[in-house]
C-alpha cells in the first residue's frame, strides 16, 4: 500500500499554496537541490569530462528510460530520455509513418495537444507526399479508424478537459484496420495506470515535467515496441542514435533498438533532478494513485457543483472515462484564476474558457481538496475575482 503522507513528504511546496497544478509542472522534490548540488561540484565539478563514463550520465537516458518505463507498462529496454515531447512526437510518427508507406493519413482528434498537430502539420509538410491530417472530435475516433489511415496519432488523456480514451480497444481497431499507433502520455504518465505493452500499442512519447516531477524543461521519453525496434527508422538521425556515436563515421547507421531515437547530448543536471523524483515515484503503486486519485476528483467535483452552479463541468462526469484533472468553464475563468492563484490555489487556465484542476495524489490530499474547494466557492460565489488587475493577461497562462 502506498504511504501517500510519506510521499507528501519528500516534497517542497510553498507554505500556504494549494497546488492544483502539477497537471502541468510537478513541485519540486526535497532531495533535488541537494542531489543536484552534488552532482555539479562531485561530478561536473571534479571528474569533468570524464563524467560521461564515471558517473554514467551517457547511460543515464537508458535507465531512467527503464524507471518512467515501469510506470507506463513498457517492455524494460524500450524506453528512452531525452529532447521534449514535441520532438519525440515527430520522431515517432515520422517512423510510424515510414511503416506504413503505402498509406496518406494521420487520424488525430481535435482535444489534442496543438503542438502534436503543429509537428504533424510540420512533417507532412516537409515529407511533400500529399499526405493529410485528419483532425475529428474525440468521440469520433473509432468510427474513423479506416482503412485509408496509416497512423493513428492521439494523446490519451485530453489536456483541456482529462477526457481519457481506451488505449486498448483504440489500439486493437487500428491494428484491426492496418493502422499503427503514436500515443501521447504526457497527462497519463503517472496520472493513471497505462499498460503499452498490454495494450500492444506501437509507439508513445511522453513528458516528464507533469505528473512525473522532474521539473522545468525535464526530458521527453519515446517507446517503440519490441516488435519495432530493429526496424523503426529516428528520422531526427543525430549522432548518440548511431550505433557506435564514438566511431565518428560518416554515415548514420541507426543503433540497437529504441536507443536509435536518442538524437544529442542529453540533459544531465536535468535527469539528476528528475532521479530525485523517480526515487519518490519508486515508493508508488499506480493502482493506489489511480484510487486516491478518483477518490480527490470525485470530491472535488461533488463540492464545486453544490456550490457554484456558474462553473459548468467539461470533464468526464464518469471517472472510469476522465485522466487525474478536473475542468470546468467558466467565461470569466482567466481573472478567476488569478484570483484563486491570489489566494494561494493554484490551477491553470486553457483558452477559451477553462478553469484545469490537477489532482496528484503523491502530495494533494483529502484536505487539500476541502481547503481549495472552500477558497474557490469563496472567490466564485462572492465574485471576488471580478477586478480590473485580474484581468491582466501574462505571456504563459
Ligand atoms: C499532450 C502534449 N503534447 C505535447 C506537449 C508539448 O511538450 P514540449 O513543450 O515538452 O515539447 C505538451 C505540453 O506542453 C502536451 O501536454
Ligand atoms: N511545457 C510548458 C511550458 O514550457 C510552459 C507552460 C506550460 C507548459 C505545459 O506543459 C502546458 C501543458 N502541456 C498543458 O497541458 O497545458
Amino acid at each position: 500500500m502506498t504511504d501517500f503522507a510519506a510521499t507528501k513528504a519528500m516534497f517542497d511546496l510553498p507554505p500556504g499554496v494549494l497546488y492544483l497544478d502539477g497537471n502541468s509542472l510537478g513541485p519540486l522534490p526535497s532531495a533535488a537541490p541537494g542531489r543536484i548540488a552534488n552532482m555539479l561540484s562531485d561530478e561536473w565539478g571534479q571528474m569533468l569530462i570524464t563524467g560521461w563514463n564515471k558517473a554514467g550520465w551517457m547511460a543515464q537516458p537508458m535507465a531512467l528510460g527503464d524507471r518512467v518505463g515501469r510506470l507506463i507498462g513498457a517492455e524494460p529496454g524500450h524506453v528512452v530520455l531525452g529532447d521534449t515531447l514535441s520532438i519525440k512526437v515527430y520522431q515517432a510518427l515520422a517512423a510510424a509513418l515510414a511503416l506504413n508507406p503505402d498509406r496518406r493519413v494521420v487520424l488525430s482528434d481535435s482535444g489534442n495537444f496543438p503542438s502534436d498537430l503543429y509537428m504533424a502539420q510540420g512533417l507532412l509538410s516537409s515529407l511533400d507526399k500529399g499526405q493529410e491530417l485528419r483532425v475529428v472530435a474525440p468521440e469520433d475516433v473509432a468510427d474513423n479508424i479506416t482503412d485509408d489511415i496509416a497512423v493513428l496519432m492521439l494523446t490519451e488523456v485530453d489536456y483541456g478537459t482529462g477526457r481519457w480514451h481506451d488505449m486498448a480497444d483504440l489500439t486493437r481497431r487500428a491494428h484491426a484496420a492496418g493502422v499503427v499507433t503514436v500515443w501521447d502520455l504526457a497527462h497519463s504518465a503517472g496520472a493513471v495506470p497505462v499498460d503499452l505493452a498490454g495494450a500492444g500499442a506501437d509507439f508513445a512519447v511522453g513528458c516528464t515535467y507533469k505528473y512525473l516531477n522532474g521539473g522545468p524543461g525535464a526530458p521527453a521519453f519515446i517507446y517503440v515496441a519490441p516488435r519495432h525496434a530493429g526496424n523503426a527508422l529516428p528520422a531526427l538521425s543525430g549522432w548518440l542514435g548511431h550505433d557506435s556515436p564514438f566511431a565518428f563515421e560518416q554515415t548514420y547507421r541507426p543503433g540497437t533498438g529504441v536507443a536509435r531515437m536518442r538524437v544529442g547530448t542529453p540533459p544531465v543536471i536535468q535527469m539528476t533532478a528528475l532521479e530525485t523524483a523517480l526515487d519518490i515515484w519508486d515508493l508508488a503503486d499506480m493502482a493506489d494513485v489511480r484510487a486516491r486519485s478518483v477518490e480527490l476528483t470525485d470530491l472535488f467535483i461533488r463540492l464545486i457543483e453544490s456550490a457554484c452552479p456558474m462553473m459548468a463541468l467539461s470533464s468526464p462526469r464518469e471517472s472510469d472515462r476522465r485522466g487525474s484533472q478536473v475542468s470546468f468553464r467558466f467565461a470569466d475563468g482567466y481573472a478567476a484564476m488569478q484570483a484563486l492563484i491570489a489566494r494561494g490555489v493554484i490551477g491553470d487556465f486553457r483558452a477559451p474558457d477553462v478553469m484545469r484542476f490537477g489532482f496528484t495524489p503523491l502530495y494533494i490530499d483529502q484536505d487539500d481538496v476541502q481547503a481549495a474547494a472552500a477558497i474557490i466557492i469563496d472567490v466564485m460565489t462572492n465574485r471576488l475575482w471580478d477586478r480590473p488587475e485580474y484581468r491582466v493577461r501574462s505571456a504563459v497562462t
